[in-house]
């Protein structure tokens, strides 16, 4: 046994660095260093500039779709940085704030030789570190001989994208009675799971028989709906409802997912917001962001209902790719429970926007 971090650890430490504005290696042999574009300075942006000809700044296809640049890669698009790139080009090139008060950012050059993957992979690590999907990216000959050098994070793309894409492990940490205003019988679970990424909660109410469908709810977290009675969704009352239900029935199950802003986190979902005030629907602004209209991972619900012994749900919810997701991870839907709640005036087109792209039951 080694103390030596594994690939796991290894991911977790460079999505920590790529927060901080710290770039990361990608590579066994020749690689590409990459760092995230929304957080690098002015010095290492220049220090890369500085590393060789072909720096790209990487953006989603979705990205180069709303900049009208041609993503030859299909879901990347390797921009060449001009020689005299600063860091606000490149912020106003990844993040689509300034799009319609500074529309002419280009011609932008997109590459079309050599192979993308790398780059691919640092776009995904971006993105699970809860930034805006764009990275700086330059290459290197010796990837781990140029970590070592700089103390940088090296990861092995071998073994780092299978590891992105896997199913997470979950440990439950602890589980203990919490007597809520819906349900007095409730004890909440947590998970942590083992890549170090955001931990999850589910709330049990009763005692439910796990060899009948439970009512379930997988409830994403929403920091404006849920703690701060936000208007614009309606996922407060929906987190009430839900456990009222529960409480009112006796049983249930309710899964807080982290999962916030769909997936994007939630400066991601304030950048989307603020699209929104700039006239974009919901859909829209996550993909002028460069994100998809959903980034969730729904294999979370039903990795964590299969570790509280459940096989089978009657899913309270709106959205059918919940349920075929939950189907599609082995988790029986028995029965489809309608929740709909907490329709107001500032949130009635956006739950239009949800029935009309993404299929929401009405
Ligand atoms: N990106 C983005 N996320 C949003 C927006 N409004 C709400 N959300 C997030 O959307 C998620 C809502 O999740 P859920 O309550 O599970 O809703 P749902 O997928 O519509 O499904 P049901 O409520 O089960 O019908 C939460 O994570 C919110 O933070 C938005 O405008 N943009
Ligand atoms: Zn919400």
């Amino acid at each position: 046994m080694t103390l030596a971090p594994d690939i796991t650890d290894l991911l977790s430490r460079a999505r920590a660095d790529l927060r901080m504005g710290v770039p990361v290696v990608l590579g066994a042999g020749s690689g590409l260093v990459v760092a995230a574009a929304e957080t690098i300075s002015p010095g290492r942006l220049s220090t890369i500039m500085g590393m060789g000809q072909s720096v790209d700044l990487v953006v989603t296809g979705r990205r180069a779709e709303t900049l009208k640049a041609r993503a030859y890669d299909g879901d990347v698009a390797r921009v060449a940085l001009p020689s005299d790139a600063t860091v606000d080009w490149v912020q106003a090139i990844a993040d689509p704030a300034d799009d319609l008060s500074r529309p002419m950012k280009g011609p932008l050059v997109t590459r079309r030789d050599g192979d993308p993957q790398l780059h691919r992979l640092g776009v995904m690590l971006v993105k699970s570190a809860r930034l805006l999907p764009a990275v700086i990216a330059v290459p290197v000959t010796d990837a781990v001989r140029f970590a070592e050098d700089n103390a940088l994070t090296c990861l092995d793309p071998d073994a780092a994208a299978p590891q992105l894409g896997a199913t997470l492990v979950f440990d439950e940490v602890i589980a203990a009675r919490v007597p809520l205003r819906a349900a007095q019988n409730a004890r909440l679970h947590v998970f942590r799971p083992e890549d170090g990424s955001e931990e999850h909660y589910a709330i049990e109410i009763g005692r439910p028989d796990r060899a009948k469908p439970v009512l379930a709810r997988l409830h994403s977290a929403c920091f404006t709906g849920d703690l701060l009675g936000s208007l614009k969704c309606d996922c407060g009352p929906q987190l009430n409802g839900a456990l009222e239900a529960m409480g009112a029935e006796g049983a249930g199950v309710l899964l807080y997912l982290n999962q916030e802003g769909r997936g994007i986190g939630l400066a991601n979902k304030m950048r989307a917001y603020a699209l929104q005030d700039q006239g974009f629907d919901t859909v829209e602004a996550n993909h002028r962001l460069g994100f998809e209209d959903d980034e969730r991972d729904f294999r979370i619900g039903s990795e964590l209902l299969r570790k509280l012994g459940f096989s089978s749900v009657r899913l309270m919810t709106n959205n059918p790719a919940k349920i075929d997701m939950m189907q599609h991870c082995g988790i029986e839907v028995a029965e489809r429970v309608p929740l709909k709640v907490g329709e107001n005036p500032h949130n009635t087109a956006y739950l239009a926007t949800k029935a009309r792209k993404s299929g929401h039951m009405l």
